[in-house]
């Protein structure tokens, strides 16, 4: 395996041209999913490699890198986020200290894939989570950590059905199951009520693809809840971290904003600072720090040869942090969005990926991460004491629990 951090090889990996470039698979996915033919035709998106990537990649993701259906889907989000602002107002203590402020961003990134992907809401936000939703929350972190350990850990599980197998084995179960029913009352409700015609178009176009089997259908939804959450958490929590110490662009946020609750991407067009706020997040602290592929050529990177099949870890985030390619690096100033200062190697930040195998989740992210920012300055300014604690757990995560402060303007 090899590790690169500058700049022309980071260039040179991420852009060498690829159809069907190859992300190292997580090993403990594939292994379980080969086992369970009667449930899984492939590996899935996020593990598949070749044709069978190419494949799903084209017949899976299309209505979700397409700007109309998140258009499409902006008044239902609207409401998510709302109905997230509310849970956190309740969660509020009268000092504005929200503890566990990282549980209700899990549980909005719950609900928010969720509604995205099954096209129905399935009440991750109320006070009281029903006992499914609870399981499926727990499940997905089970499923997450066990992930990060069968990659760190010795890989006794290969030669054995570890406690770390079996667990992550039984998150696989527990979301399938709760995923399948899901899927079946979501399909239900869609015969019942043609209503909501966009909130359920991503879900339709994916049940009703002949061109796809039905159990990698069941196994997109399971990859992109599993892919979507704690990223989309991990982002929120940066975010507001980062911003608690720029007051100044927070209030410059909160000008440009409208005082209406349902916000348009007109509104979020006239808000340059919300933009500048997350990239310059995105820039200091990406949950996905680095990107992984093998390469499919020859290389020389810094004089030396790396044949086909080397394994490399372009750490984008460690080279978005050195002064060499960002004017003071180290500082989280969205300014540099703005009008940029020298050097500004732009094309470093790259937090949701490269090429032909980008996270396809990103329009999305970045249609919610937007709504949320703004309807939160719109309510209050973020206040965070001392240093969040953060940890590498499989992405960059924060150490649980987070209590942020919100006060009132
Ligand atoms: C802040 C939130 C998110 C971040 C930072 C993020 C980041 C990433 C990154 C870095 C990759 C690897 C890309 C590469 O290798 O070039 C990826 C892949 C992927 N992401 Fe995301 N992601 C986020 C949210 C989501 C959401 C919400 C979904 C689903 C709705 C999703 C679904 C996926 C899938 C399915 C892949 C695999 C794509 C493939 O291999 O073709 N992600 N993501």
């Amino acid at each position: 395996m090899v590790s690169i951090a500058e700049r022309e090889a980071l260039e040179a990996v991420l852009r060498a041209p690829s159809r069907r470039p190859y992300r190292p698979p997580t090993e403990i996915v594939q292994v379980y999913r080969r086992s369970r033919p009667d449930r899984y035709a492939s590996t899935g998106l996020v593990n598949e490699q070749g044709e069978k990537w190419y494949h799903l990649r084209r017949h899976l993701t299309a209505e979700l890198t397409s700007p109309s259906t998140m258009q499409g889907f902006l008044p239902e989000l609207n409401t998510i986020c709302d109905d997230f602002l509310e849970l956190v107002n309740t969660s509020r203590r009268a000092d504005g200290i929200v503890p566990g402020f990282d549980q209700l961003t899990n549980r909005m990134g719950l609900e928010s894939v969720c509604a995205l992907m099954l096209g129905s809401r399935l009440g991750f936000l109320e006070r009281w989570m029903s006992g499914r939703a609870a399981t499926l929350a727990s499940a997905v972190k089970a499923h997450f950590r066990a992930q990060r350990d069968s990659f760190y850990g010795a890989p006794l599980w290969k030669f054995a059905p570890t406690t770390l197998y079996r667990t992550f084995a039984k998150s696989e179960d527990t979301i399938h199951t709760i995923v399948s029913d899901l899927m079946e009352e979501a399909k239900l409700k869609t015969q019942k009520n043609a209503s909501d015609e966009a909130m359920r178009e991503i879900f339709m176009r994916i049940l009703e693809n002949p061109a796809l089997d039905m159990r990698d259908k069941k196994a997109a939804v399971i990859d992109f809840i599993t892919a979507g959450i704690e990223t989309l958490a991990n982002s929120l929590v940066f975010l507001l971290y980062l911003l608690s110490v720029r007051p100044d662009w927070q209030r410059t946020i909160r000008s440009e904003l409208p005082s209406c609750s349902t916000l348009t991407v007109e509104d979020l067009a006239a808000a340059p600072s919300v933009r500048a706020a997350i990239s310059e997040a995105f820039r200091l602290l990406p949950t996905a720090p680095f990107l992984a592929r093998l390469l499919e050529t020859p290389m020389v990177i810094a004089g030396h040869k790396l044949p086909a099949g080397t394994f490399v870890l372009a750490h984008t985030g460690a080279a978005c942090r050195r002064d060499e390619n960002f004017w003071r690096a180290r500082e989280y100033l969205p300014e540099r969005w703005l009008e940029p200062r020298a050097p500004h190697a732009a094309a470093l930040v790259a937090p949701f990926g490269r090429g032909r195998r980008m996270c396809p989740g990103k329009r999305f992210v970045d249609l919610e991460l937007h709504l949320l920012l703004a309807k939160i300055m719109q309510r209050w300014r973020v206040e965070f004491d001392g240093e969040l604690d953060i940890q590498f757990d499989f992405l960059l995560s924060p150490k649980s629990p987070v209590s942020l402060r919100l006060v009132e303007w």
